[in-house]
């Protein structure tokens, strides 16, 4: 396990996407300073990237909907995610849990980072302030699970210590996940299921590991 001690499970929950809804803040923002151009209905998102689409639907729409999550204000006023800010008190308590937040911010970093820290602050609490990691490459993080709604997550790490959950978001729907990759559909689906899972089969990991470190690979004898 990613955890410090062997028993405990580390989890990291990506922000945008999962804990607060990004995609749609950016159309109520977009429809909001730009009424009567052309917008991408949430049903009709595709892609992780809401510039490219926005480009593809008119060249310099692209830069408009930059313009929009790029201003002040923008992160601050995203609202949750429905289930999310319930879900990480309840997983905080959990027993032999570690979880963090792990967010990427933008590359025009002005209002966005210190807008997450305040966003975090108002909407979990002092607590989670401390547990909110900031990074543009989450391969190098070390965790048991991730869940984010990225469908590709890569970095400086080949072989990042995490299992990545895909949180369904609008871009992301209609994928076909290859097995045995694995979905959260929302904060109402089984997440308590995935994070009991990921500790059951990192703790019969750790066991054959330790048989074998023992010199003892009579796997049969294992109980
Ligand atoms: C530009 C862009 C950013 N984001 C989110 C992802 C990052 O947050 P997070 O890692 O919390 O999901 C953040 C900065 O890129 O904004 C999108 O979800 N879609 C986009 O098109
Ligand atoms: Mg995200």
């Amino acid at each position: 396990m990613a955890g410090s001690a062997a028993s405990r499970l580390r989890v990291l929950v990506d922000m945008d996407g999962v804990l607060a809804d990004f995609e749609g803040g950016v159309l109520r923002a977009f429809l909001a300073r730009y009424p009567g151009e052309p917008h991408v209905e949430l049903a009709e998102r595709r892609g992780f990237s809401v510039r490219e689409q926005y480009r593809r639907l008119r060249e310099d729409l692209g830069a408009k909907v930059a313009s929009v999550y790029e201003s002040p204000g923008f992160f601050l006023g995203l609202e949750p995610i429905p289930g999310a800010i319930e879900a990480m008190q309840e997983m905080i308590h959990m027993q032999d849990t570690e979880v963090f937040i792990c967010t990427s911010p933008l590359l025009k970093y002005e209002h966005c980072i210190l807008e997450k820290y305040s966003w975090v602050e108002k909407h979990l609490g002092p607590e989670f302030v401390e547990r909110l990691i900031l990074t543009r490459d989450k391969t190098i993080v070390s965790a048991d699970l991730l869940f984010d709604d990225k469908d590709t997550i890569k970095g400086a790490e080949p072989k990042p210590s995490w299992e990545h959950i895909l949180f369904t978001c609008c871009h992301n729907k209609h994928l076909e996940l290859q097995t045995p990759r694995r979905r959260l559909q929302s904060w109402a689906d089984d997440w308590r299921g995935i994070v009991e899972s990921k500790r059951r089969s990192d703790a019969e990991k750790e066991c054959y590991a330790s048989l074998i470190a023992n010199g003892n690979g009579q796997v049969g004898n294992w109980q």
